[in-house]
């Protein structure tokens, strides 16, 4: 029987959603471009380029710190950064090929565990 949703219900349950999509985008294949911030200075005209930088471990920081209001705010950060890889990497680059890879995996993933 579906218990009444209350505020706090729906954050729990989209947080614990966070959390189980989070660890499957850590451990796929794919992951290991976003895994960590890229190198601004390692890699030229990514700070020009990308204005809002986001990574996997950074999305991992701020659910830690209670920082998602809601599924739908991490969901922003995930899609930030699909979106930045696509803006800096060609579709026919290794990178480029896994922010779409990533990306297919992680639509398919929420809308499978939306209520
Ligand atoms: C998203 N993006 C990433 C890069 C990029 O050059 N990123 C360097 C990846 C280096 N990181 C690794 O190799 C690694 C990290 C963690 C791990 F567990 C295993 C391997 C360039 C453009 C771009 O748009």
């Amino acid at each position: 029987v579906k218990k009444a949703k209350t505020a706090k219900d729906s954050n729990t349950h989209g947080l614990t959603k966070c959390r189980v999509l989070l660890a499957e985008l850590e451990a796929h294949p794919d992951a290991w471009p976003f895994l960590t911030p890229v190198n601004q200075k390692a890699v030229p005209g990514y700070r020009k380029v990308i204005k809002k930088p986001m990574d996997l471990s950074t999305i991992r920081e701020k659910l830690t710190n209670n920082q998602y209001l809601n599924l739908e705010t991490f969901i922003a950060d995930v899609n930030l950064i699909f979106d930045n890889c696509e803006k800096f990497n060609e579709d026919d680059s290794e990178i480029g090929r896994g922010g779409h890879s990533m990306r297919r995996f992680f639509d398919k993933r929420w809308t499978e565990l939306l209520d």
